[in-house]
């Protein structure tokens, strides 16, 4: 094979970059680097790529968030040099059932992770193969609800389920195990729900006196349909991972082997992707439900005033 010249290298590289731009959070070499790689010969990265976006796992390491609390009930991480932020609830034990300390957690990160410039995606999961979650934690329920002000105060989930639908950066669902109660909501609130074969989804919450009349019954009404959602929630019955993806309740179905590199290979391709373009759209793709609070979004006024600065950008991450 003939030698590449230094130009002909350079504006490979500079075509590879247009092709797929650098995350914030590379450097622009690094990532011409990593295509003028596909470009040679059949080598390692070579193999690794797959329609153009890696495939291996990222290296997580663990974030913190900037009240300097530790975390009891989640871990949450971020990607070495990538803008991919993983947030999982830590309660196995209880198939990963949500108490009141469990979303104040979710709720700090889920902020830190908004927060962050350098983090365009989040992965929202649950510790182990048998559960993404499994609702409140019912032994914590007394006769007036998920309460016990001592310790832990009010059972906000219904707080953290708004934080995700306002958050402007896709939040996906890696889902492996029991989606069921409270648990299968939050996974209907998140932007897009990969699920590993394993998967069950369910609404158990009737049979324990408990409902979601809020995003629980609008957001399924408006991914399956009145008639599947009104099954869903009055029988409690649980469905598949190909049961729910023919639904429509969640993306894709891969072997549990898979679920995170096929989860960050989503990840990877929509980080190629304006950042501005994809907040304004799941905006506007919750508007309809979210109805005139969905769009006080920051986003929809800061474009309206970035649209009025001479030094709009269109691709600006803005907080
Ligand atoms: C999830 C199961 C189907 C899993 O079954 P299986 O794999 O056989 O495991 P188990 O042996 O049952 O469980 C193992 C272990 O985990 C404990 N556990 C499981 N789920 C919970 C839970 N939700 N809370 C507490 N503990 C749990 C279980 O007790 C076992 O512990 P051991 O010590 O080993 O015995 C199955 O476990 C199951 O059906 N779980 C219960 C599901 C459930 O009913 N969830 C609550 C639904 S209601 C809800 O979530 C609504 C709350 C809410 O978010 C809400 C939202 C909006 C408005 C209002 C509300 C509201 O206040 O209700």
């Amino acid at each position: 094979m003939a030698e590449m010249t230094d130009s002909a290298r350079r504006r490979i590289a500079s075509i590879a970059n247009h092709i797929m731009p650098a995350h914030p959070s590379q450097s622009q070499q690094g990532n011409a680097i990593a295509i003028l790689d596909c470009s040679s010969s059949m080598n390692d990265s070579f193999h690794r790529v797959h329609g153009g976006v890696p495939t291996d796992i990222p290296v997580w390491t663990p974030a913190r968030d900037d009240s300097g609390k530790e975390y009891t009930d989640i871990i949450y991480e971020k990607a070495v040099g990538e803008g991919i932020a993983k947030i999982t609830i830590n309660r196995p034990e209880r198939r990963n059932a949500f108490r009141p300390q469990t979303i104040k957690e979710l709720m700090r990160a889920f902020n830190d992770a908004r927060d962050d410039n350098s983090i365009g995606v989040i992965i929202f999961t649950g510790k182990g193969t048998k559960a993404f979650c499994s609702g409140g934690d019912q032994s914590l329920r007394g006769k007036e609800g998920y309460v016990d002000y001592d310790s832990f105060g009010r059972l906000n989930v219904l707080d953290l389920q708004v934080q995700i639908r306002r958050l402007p950066k896709p939040v996906i669902a890696m889902v492996a195990g029991y989606a069921v109660g409270g648990g299968h909501v939050l996974h209907m609130v998140c932007d897009l729900t990969i699920a590993a074969a394993n998967a069950i989804f369910g609404q158990t919450g009737p049979k324990v006196g408990s409902f979601d009349a809020g995003y629980g019954a609008s957001i399924m009404c408006r991914l399956i349909g009145p008639k599947k959602a009104r099954e869903m929630w009055y029988m409690t019955r649980f469905y598949t991972a190909s049961e729910a993806e023919k639904m429509g309740l969640i993306n894709t179905v891969v072997e549990l082997e898979k679920l995170e590199e096929e989860t960050v290979k989503w990840c990877r391709e929509i980080l190629r992707n304006s950042p501005m373009a994809i907040r304004v759209l799941k905006s506007a793709v919750n508007a309809v439900d979210d109805g005139h609070a969905g769009l006080q979004v920051p986003s929809i006024s800061s474009i309206f005033q970035l649209s009025l600065s001479p030094t709009y950008n269109n691709d600006a991450r803005v907080g």
